[in-house]
């Protein structure tokens, strides 16, 4: 050691021991109290347990609206996950007018879990409520799909929403999907990552992570920004694990649970007697009512009611009152409609 560096050293050492801390003169550290201090131990307690970390959100696109949650699922769950699917693997259909059918774009096997299936499906659904708000369980979002790609495995580029009123979606009356979230369950050495094409972008696969997106626009129309593919594996195995979230459930879940603004679009094609009941109400309101300017032009934006679909009359009832709230003269803001 040169001189210099030396008494440098030294220098440093004196000044360390100049400024210890309170502790090394006999006194103990103390936690300051205050009432504002109440949850401090809840709290402590929360930041140091594993498992309850805030996940890392890392924004991919705001048009369309894309994020990755990084550390979504932890090793352990991803290997479970691929060990309950495996049995159950099939190769992967698409929708083919009514029905479904395999397709040369779409090279995959995949396999459907129910909850039941293992503990860790329920746990995910929860995860994924959290960070999404929506809620996932069936019959709100389609089951989880596990998907498992190998070498030169891909799906070129589609939409997960329907966009045509003949898809198998609009039969089975489950709605559109609303969102996608996908959570890859394997690094892949080569290959395999998912991209947007016409936003021009594209997600190398990030193991653990989760990929999610809105598939449709507030006013239920799709987003044609979303077209996605899944890149073909050059060189490994891809596994990744979907949950599609439907849409007409929504307006269920926004009413009881409000989580996220959205809206959904009231439908004069609808059959249900009730919607037709509301479609009139709109109309004649929009009609008679001059007072401000377009003001009833969110109503129109409210519902798409399925009420065949699971909605329950108290949810239909809760909605009608908050509409004829906004109706009131004095309310001319369109903010009071925090329906969604
Ligand atoms: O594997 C991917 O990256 C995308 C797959 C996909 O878009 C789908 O299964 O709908
Ligand atoms: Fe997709």
């Amino acid at each position: 050691m040169n001189r210099r560096v030396h008494f440098n050293v030294e220098k440093y050492e004196k000044l360390l021991n100049e400024n210890l801390p309170a502790t090394s003169s006999g006194l103990t550290l103390k936690r300051p109290d205050g009432i504002y201090l109440r949850t401090r131990n809840a709290y402590e307690q929360l930041c140091q347990t594993k498992g309850s970390q805030p996940i890392r959100r890392e924004i991919i696109s705001l048009q369309p609206y894309v994020v990755l949650f990084h550390g979504f699922v932890t090793q352990a769950e991803a290997k479970n996950i691929r060990k309950y699917a495996m049995p159950g693997l099939r190769r992967s259909v698409v929708a083919s007018g009514m029905n479904q059918a395999t397709a040369e774009y779409r090279i995959s096997k995949s396999a459907w879990l129910k909850e039941s299936a293992h503990e860790v499906v329920g746990k995910l659904d929860q995860r994924i409520t959290l960070v999404t708000g929506l809620n996932v369980q069936p019959p709100y979002a389609e089951y989880l799909q596990v998907v498992n790609y190998g070498i030169g495995g891909h799906y070129e580029p589609h939409f997960d929403h329907a966009t045509s009123d003949s898809s198998p979606l609009y039969r089975l009356k489950t709605g559109n999907r609303v969102a996608t979230i996908m959570i890859y369950l394997s690094p892949v050495q080569a290959g395999g990552s998912t991209a947007f094409i016409y936003a021009n972008f594209s997600v190398p696969v990030v193991q653990n992570a989760a990929l999610f997106w809105w598939n449709l626009h507030k006013n239920g129309q799709g987003n044609v920004d979303t077209l996605h593919a899944g890149c073909p594996v050059i060189v490994g195995n891809k596994w990744g694990m979907f949950k599609n979230k439907n849409f007409h459930k929504v307006t269920c879940t926004a009413v009881t649970n409000i989580v996220h603004p959205k809206i959904i679009i009231l439908s004069s094609s609808t059959h249900s007697p009730l919607v037709q009941i509301l479609f009139k109400f709109f109309s004649y309101v929009q009609h008679n009512r001059t007072y401000t300017e377009e003001w009833w032009k969110p109503l129109l934006y409210i519902l798409y009611f399925d009420l065949y679909n699971g909605c329950q009359w108290l949810l239909f009832f809760n909605i009608l009152q908050k509409i004829l709230f906004c109706l009131h003269p004095k309310k001319e803001t369109h903010k009071s409609l925090e329906l969604f």
